[in-house]
């Protein structure tokens, strides 16, 4: 059984808006990322699994519990990153995951200070005061701090700078060899890519695809940028049958559409041409959900 399995899950807030028919299974040690374009109900649905909004059919359930009925239970079970974070009144940081760590009963911080250290966090600032990026770092290591087998983690890069991003990246890495399980929304493709086993793609509230990562970058139609060392080679191959994305004439080069079964009969063509340079220009997650939309 999955352990995250949401079933037939509907919130219809009117006028096309919530989400309708969700339908996802989540297997333990899965990272797992959610996309969609703002108010596409990635909110919402995060929103059912952790508990605070009743299903109007359907069902969120984590480890065997159901998120609305067991809500309390999955709150300790599950490490959660808000999309929009409102932090209880504190002083400081400090302060605010001290009164955390009570609550989640931890004997122990010394997780929380690994994950502060490699965020580069001093939680000693006042709460309020605090840059965007730091209330995030804040918020993460709120989540992080009882090393929970789940995380659920709602935009959870948002606010933090390009350096700060990798780190986190290299955390959820980490955390995944640890056999976490981590469903998480992103608008940030290269994050998605990187840490994603698969995507789940949602649209005006349903899901529209659901597709391993892997399977996506590894698209049966490849795009090659091909540049010949000299004038003659670039129009002599022109007459060669492949599919030309682009022309270049001016750098002697050409863009091309090849197919996976075509590409044994490129590289023989090649062997009779100078080539100065071939680059295989990838296919990415942020093109697949062009294409989607
Ligand atoms: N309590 C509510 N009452 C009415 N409409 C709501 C409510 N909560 C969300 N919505 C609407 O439901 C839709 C989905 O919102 P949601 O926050 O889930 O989107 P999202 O995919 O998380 O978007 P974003 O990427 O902008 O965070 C939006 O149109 C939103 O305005």
């Amino acid at each position: 059984m999955p352990l995250i399995e949401i079933k037939n899950l509907t919130k219809d807030y009117g006028e096309g808006k919530g989400i309708f028919d969700i339908n996802l299974s989540i297997e333990k040690g899965e990272v797992f990322g959610y996309v969609g374009i703002n108010g596409a109900g990635k909110t919402t649905t995060i929103r059912h699994m952790m508990g605070f909004i009743k299903p109007e059919s359907g069902s969120a359930a984590i480890n065997k519990l159901d998120c609305w009925k067991d809500s309390s239970e999955i709150k300790k079970i599950v490490g959660y990153v808000p999309g929009e974070i409102a932090f209880p009144d504190a002083p400081t940081g400090t302060e605010f995951l001290k009164r955390q760590a009570e609550l989640l009963g931890l004997k122990s911080m010394s997780f929380a200070e690994t994950i502060i250290s490699k965020l580069q966090l001093d939680p000693s600032a006042n709460l309020k005061r605090m840059s965007k990026g730091m209330k995030q770092k804040t918020a993460i290591v709120a989540a992080l701090m009882a090393d929970p087998d789940i995380l659920i983690l709602d935009e959870p890069t948002t606010g933090l700078d390009p350096l700060m991003r990798s780190e986190f990246i290299a955390i959820l890495k980490e955390e995944k060899k640890r056999g976490k399980t981590i469903f998480m929304t992103s608008h940030m493709f290269e994050e998605v890519e990187q840490t994603c086993d698969k995507v789940a793609f949602i649209k005006d509230g349903k899901i529209i695809a659901v597709k391993p990562t892997d399977e996506i970058k590894h698209h049966e139609e490849k795009v090659y940028q091909i540049e010949f060392t000299s004038h003659e080679d670039y129009l002599r191959f022109l007459s060669e049958e492949f599919e030309f994305a682009n022309k270049e004439e001016s750098k002697n080069q050409v863009t091309l559409n090849v197919h996976d079964r075509q590409i044994n009969a490129l590289f023989k063509a090649l062997k009779r041409y100078h080539i100065k340079s071939i680059t295989e220009i990838k296919y990415t997650l942020e093109k697949y959900f062009k294409s989607l939309y």
